[in-house]
C-alpha cells in the first residue's frame, strides 16, 4: 500500500507546503542566529517529511513554536512516535532557556503523553521559563492544538560556564 509522502516508485516525495504562520502578536525568532546551526535534528529540514518547525516569540517574549509532525515521525500507526514528541520538547524548551539569556544544556526532561497526536497535524508548542536559581533553569511547556493537549513537559536546564548567548553572538 502506498504510504503518505511515498512516490509510486517507492522514493519519498515531499509533502506539500504547510502553513506554520504564528499568532498576530508573535514575532519570528531566528534560532540559528542565537545558538548557531547545530539544531538540525528537529528543525533542520524546513521542507522535509519529518518535522517542519517555525519559531516565534510571543507578546511576553516567551518562545513559541508551530510544528508540523510529518509522516516520518510515525510511531503508532498514523500517529507521532513518543520519542519524536520528546525530541521536540527537548529542543523547544532548551531553546526557550537560551532565548531567555541562559546558556544551558538540558539535564532532565519529564514528558507526559496525554493524547495520541495524528500525523500531518500542525500543533503549537508553548514554553515558559518558570524559574532560574543558581545553575538551574526550569522551563515548562506543552504541545497543543486548540483545546487538545497532546504533551506536557518540564525541563531542568543547567547553565554552562563561559557560554552566554551574548558571548556566542559576539564571537561570530
Ligand atoms: C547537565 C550537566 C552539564 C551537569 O553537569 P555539571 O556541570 O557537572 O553539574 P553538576 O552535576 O554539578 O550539577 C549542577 C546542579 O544541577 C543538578 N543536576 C544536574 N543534572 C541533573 C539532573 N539530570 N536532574 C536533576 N538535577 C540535576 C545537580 O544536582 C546540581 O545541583 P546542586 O547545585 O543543587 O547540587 C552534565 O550532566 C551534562 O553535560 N549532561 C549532558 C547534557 C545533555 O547531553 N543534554 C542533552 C543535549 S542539550
Ligand atoms: C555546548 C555549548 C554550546 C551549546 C550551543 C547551543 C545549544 C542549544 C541547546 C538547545 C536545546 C537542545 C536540546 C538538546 O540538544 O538536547
Amino acid at each position: 500500500m502506498k504510504q503518505v509522502g511515498e512516490a509510486r516508485d517507492g522514493a519519498e516525495s515531499l509533502c506539500p507546503p504547510i502553513d506554520l504562520v504564528g499568532e498576530p502578536d508573535w514575532q519570528p525568532f531566528d534560532a540559528p542566529a542565537l545558538v548557531g546551526a547545530s539544531l538540525r535534528f528537529v528543525s533542520g529540514e524546513p521542507d522535509g517529511n519529518r518535522y517542519r518547525v517555525r519559531y516565534y516569540r510571543d507578546a511576553h517574549q516567551q518562545l513559541q513554536a508551530r510544528v508540523w509532525f510529518g509522516p516520518e515521525t510515525e510511531g503508532p500507526p498514523g500517529h507521532a512516535h513518543g520519542g519524536s514528541m520528546a525530541a521536540v520538547m527537548d529542543e523547544v524548551l532548551g531553546l526557550a532557556a537560551w532565548a531567555a539569556g541562559h546558556a544551558i544544556v538540558v539535564g532532565n526532561l519529564n514528558v507526559s503523553f496525554r493524547t495520541l497526536l495524528p500525523l500531518e497535524t500542525v500543533v503549537t508548542v508553548e514554553s515558559a521559563v518558570v524559574s532560574a536559581q543558581g545553575r538551574k533553569v526550569l522551563v515548562e511547556g506543552r504541545i497543543r492544538q486548540g483545546d487538545t493537549v497532546y504533551v506536557e513537559a518540564q525541563c531542568l536546564c543547567i547553565t554552562l560556564p563561559d557560554q552566554s548567548p551574548a558571548s556566542r553572538q559576539d564571537a561570530r
